[in-house]
């Protein structure tokens, strides 16, 4: 059984997370819970700043907050020094309200909205990547109609297929973001912007997928990226000062996940970086990245509560859980793998195949399609592992289910970071008929 940064198991057998116990977190806070292990996230943290500081080499590390969104955890990216990735007006807006340092903040998305844009302005925050022509016209409108500055990065899709679900990659040519690298649609975008009085280039930006495990199609990225930058030298004596990479580095779901170490995906980058630099003459660019699931995936874990289960004699045993596809698409989506543990016995053998079935309408929703658990008995407290990355996040109310609750443990503490939904929560948008003034309903 492999557990994952802080997590243990006490004298009852059960399993802690930050030296909590997690059968006290599911007493508390009832299920399904996601508990974030807070050490672990500031541990890979650091692990990528270090990396970048032994190296010698300037560098941002932005959490890309896509994975995890809260306020609570921007308040812990803002204590560990982080930058911040926000992909919309909603976690810009959550970031603005954990006062997280605007000048940190990158904002993405391959379809700003003109306010969405004009709230980067009014936050002036750090930079905006720009990813298509449309955006270009509105961040130009924008900063002529306020007469602000504002840094930019050029996202490309440098044409570099990473080896991953094909739902996940993004650095192909056929992809919905960014310019072409290609195709002539990146230089045409930057000859639109490089000169404006407004806009400042910093550089360009690619994340060319995600779950990767090696570190090859991070070096043609970069090298892709820096031949262009330097072509840019040579044709307009402009300089780069920002070369973004973008996340995507694998972490560990099952054992069949090999991860690499920060620093060999840092390695490589800077090994391609300084020999272009060096052989062009070209200054060495700041290097940026945007790991999401990295830094939170294996810092949380999901407590669910087994209710009900079903025999298909011959075929399998069903136990379901009370969460599922409303708080964990990933399965159902991608395909996903999943480990899980009995919480509440993990000294007993876990040797009794079962798939975990979640408890949505819908017969694909499966967490776990063969799991190994202690012999199941009602009332157990299932544990699966690395959901911290693109569960919460990707949680929908479907069947009106409530989201669950989130809760951050630390040094023997623990401390709610999102309450659970009530039903109350769940309807607070609907309009009944009723209503409606009379004469008005349909
Ligand atoms: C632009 C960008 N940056 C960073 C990330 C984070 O990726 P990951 O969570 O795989 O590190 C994503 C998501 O894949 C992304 O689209
Ligand atoms: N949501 C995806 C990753 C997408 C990353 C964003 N570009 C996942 O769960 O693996």
């Amino acid at each position: 059984m492999h557990l994952y940064g802080t997590q243990s198991i006490n004298e009852n057998g059960h399993l802690t997370i930050g030296g909590v116990d997690t059968a006290d977190i599911a007493s508390e806070y009832g299920t399904p819970v996601i508990v974030y292990d807070i050490a672990l996230f500031r541990a890979r943290a650091n692990a990528f700043k270090e990396t970048f500081r032994k190296a010698g080499i300037r560098a941002q590390v932005a959490y890309a907050s896509k994975a995890f969104s809260s306020i609570a955890i921007y308040e812990i990216a803002k204590e560990e020094g982080l930058s911040l990735d926000v992909v919309s007006g909603g976690e810009l807006y959550t970031a603005t309200k954990a006062g997280y340092p605007r000048e940190r903040i990158h904002f993405h998305g391959n379809n700003k909205s003109y306010e969405e844009l004009e709230f980067a302005f009014e936050e002036s925050i750090g930079c905006i990547v720009i990813d298509n022509f449309s955006e270009i016209d509105l961040i130009k409108e924008i900063s002529e109609k306020r007469k602000q500055k504002m840094d930019v990065l050029i996202r490309v899709t440098p044409g570099v297929e990473a080896h991953t679900h094909s739902y996940i990659t993004t650095g192909q040519e056929d992809s919905k973001f960014g310019f072409d690298l290609k195709n002539g649609q990146t230089d045409e975008a930057f000859l639109k912007l490089y000169q404006h009085p407004y806009i400042n280039v910093l550089g360009m930006h690619c994340h060319i997928g995600s779950q990767i495990f090696e570190t090859e199609s991070f070096r043609f990225a970069a090298e892709a990226l820096m031949t262009k930058m330097i072509t840019w030298q040579k044709e307009y004596d402009f300089i780069c000062t920002v070369l973004n990479l973008g996340g995507g580095f694998g972490i560990r779901y099952t054992e069949e996940d090999k991860p690499l170490e920060p620093s060999a995906y840092v390695k490589e980058m800077a090994t391609i970086v300084s020999s272009m630099t060096d052989k062009y003459n070209y200054p060495i660019p700041e290097i940026w990245i945007e790991p999401g699931r990295s830094l939170v995936g294996d810092a949380g874990t999901t407590l669910y509560t087994y209710g009900s289960s079903k025999i298909v004699p011959g075929v399998r045993t069903y136990i379901a859980v009370d969460g599922g596809m409303s708080d964990n698409i990933r399965p159902a989506l991608y395909g996903a793998k999943y480990t899980a543990v009995t919480a509440n016995r993990m000294n007993e053998p876990h040797s009794t195949k079962v798939t975990i079935a979640g408890k949505c309408c819908e017969s694909g929703d499966k967490l776990i399609e063969e799991a190994f658990l202690a012999t199941p008995v009602e009332g157990d407290l299932i544990a699966t592992f690395c959901t911290g990355a693109y569960s919460y996040s990707m949680a929908s109310n479907y069947n009106r289910l409530p989201k669950p609750a989130v809760v951050f443990v630390e040094n023997g503490k623990h401390q709610l970071a999102i309450r659970r939904e009530t039903y109350d929560d769940i309807i607070r948008l609907d309009i009944p008929l009723s209503n409606v003034e009379s004469g008005e309903v349909l």
